[in-house]
């Protein structure tokens, strides 16, 4: 193997060979091969949505030209500070009819790293899981969390290669990552994923922590990255609760719901919250957004980024989407379910009490038959019974899950998928 071509990011995706030929009969073979290598790349610009209830667009694009200004200079301050983040992007507002309020800041890449190979001696090396690589490869840095493997000897100050371990088919016929976290590196032949790594470098940093303080912390920054395969910049911590970072499906989904002042809207996968204050932002924060999750955490993470953005009308729920509606006729052993004389509620089945665990009024499984007569204004069901806002709830809450599928799947595509070496 040419091992200066290992330190290099050249990935290759290895698709279902039936997804393959019905692709290549689709678009063509060169098109489709286009496509294959677009999809191991990341979006070559980061999208921002403009918290309108807080600032405006030619404000919040002013506010970082400033910061790039005013960053300080020296060659540390630049690698850490914001002006090193966005001195490569070009920053624009979209101009994509009504959404004004979205601000596009434009990356580079791929770029060529020298990472000092030298036969006789490997750079030191960290490995990050798949999940990390994608956040990298759109401007983040190397979390704790996300590192799986490091060379020994690693000290804070060391300049490090970062590759991805991507996971791998396992006998079981299941998919796997096979590392145990906190093993060591030796730069050979023998260390987890040598081969596999091959292509699958996404960068140079310099390590925040010894390898050992790597391995004990339970957050912060392992690695600052300083030389990025692909230069996006990243906003975290950048004028928080005026900005959010969004990728563009995820936005023009809220879009499309076409939020009206006054509507009460379900989203039922919501946490971090992303779609949800996107909504409540169109809202004008008056109408009320129902923001259920399963876990505990994530729904107080909807709740933070609800306050930052000063917005009100979310209403959070810890709730299982799938358990969470019943219908009129089931019965009802489960003591923590509500069910009124009239209708069947949305209700968490979990049994804790956890403080955020109460019922969902007004949403009724009946709504799921789609009975025009109950969008219309100020009329009541016959069939169901129900007020017209509580059938608009539901209405509402199916036509966004139809969208985020659609947006789930594009979103998948736009990030790093799967990738295999050939
Ligand atoms: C990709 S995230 C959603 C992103 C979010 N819509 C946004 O725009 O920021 C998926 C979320 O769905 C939640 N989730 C998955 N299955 C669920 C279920 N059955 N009920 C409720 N939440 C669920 C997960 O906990 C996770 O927080």
């Amino acid at each position: 193997m040419d091992l200066s071509g290992r330190y290099s990011y050249s990935p290759l995706l290895r698709w279902n060979p039936q997804v393959e030929e019905y692709f290549i009969r689709a678009y063509g073979a060169d098109h489709f091969s286009r496509i294959s290598k677009a999809l191991t790349r990341p979006s070559c610009y980061s999208c921002i949505r403009v918290n309108t209830l807080k600032t405006t667009t030619d404000d919040v694009i002013q506010k970082l030209l400033a910061i790039i200004q005013n960053s300080g200079s020296s060659e540390a301050d630049v690698a850490s500070s914001v002006k090193g983040r966005l001195q490569n992007g070009t920053i624009s507002e979209s101009q994509i009819p009504g959404l004004e309020y979205v601000v596009f800041v434009k990356g580079s890449g791929p770029h060529t790293i020298d990472y000092g190979y030298e036969p006789d001696k490997p750079p030191k090396e960290v490995i990050v899981s798949r999940k990390c690589a994608e956040a990298v490869l759109r401007g983040a840095q190397v979390y704790v969390p996300g590192v799986m493997a490091c060379s020994s000897h690693v000290e804070k100050g060391d300049v490090v290669a970062v590759s991805v371990a991507v996971e791998q088919p396992t006998l079981d016929g299941g998919w796997g990552l096979g590392i145990t976290r906190g093993t060591v590196l030796q730069g050979s032949q023998t260390d987890p994923y040598y081969f596999e790594r091959s292509g699958l470098y996404i960068g140079q940093g310099t390590a925040m922590m010894s390898r050992a303080g790597i391995f004990r912390a339970s957050e912060g920054i392992a690695v600052d990255m300083h030389n990025r395969i692909f230069q996006l910049p990243s906003f975290y911590d950048v004028l928080e609760g005026e900005i959010f970072l969004q990728n563009l499906p995820s936005i023009v989904t809220a879009h499309a719901l076409d939020p009206q002042k006054g509507e009460r809207i379900l989203d039922m996968c919501a946490a971090p919250g992303g779609k949800t204050t996107a909504i409540a932002s169109l809202l004008r924060d008056e109408g009320e957004v129902v923001a259920v999750d399963r876990s505990h955490n994530k729904v107080m993470d909807i709740q933070k980024l609800a306050a930052e953005m000063g917005l009100k009308c979310i209403t959070t729920y810890k709730l299982d989407a799938l358990k969470a509606v019943r219908r009129k006729n089931e019965s009802n052993d489960e003591p923590n379910m509500c069910n009124s004389k009239d209708n069947n509620y949305i209700t968490s089945q979990t049994s804790d009490s956890m403080k955020l665990h109460k019922e969902v009024p007004s949403i009724a499984a009946e709504g799921l038959n789609g009975d025009k007569s109950c969008k219309e204004k100020g009329r009541t069901c016959g069939e169901c019974g129900m007020a017209q806002e509580e059938i608009n709830a539901l209405v509402v809450g199916l036509r966004i899950q139809k969208v985020l599928v659609l947006t789930a799947l594009i979103e998948s595509f736009l990030m790093l998928p799967v990738l295999l070496l050939d």
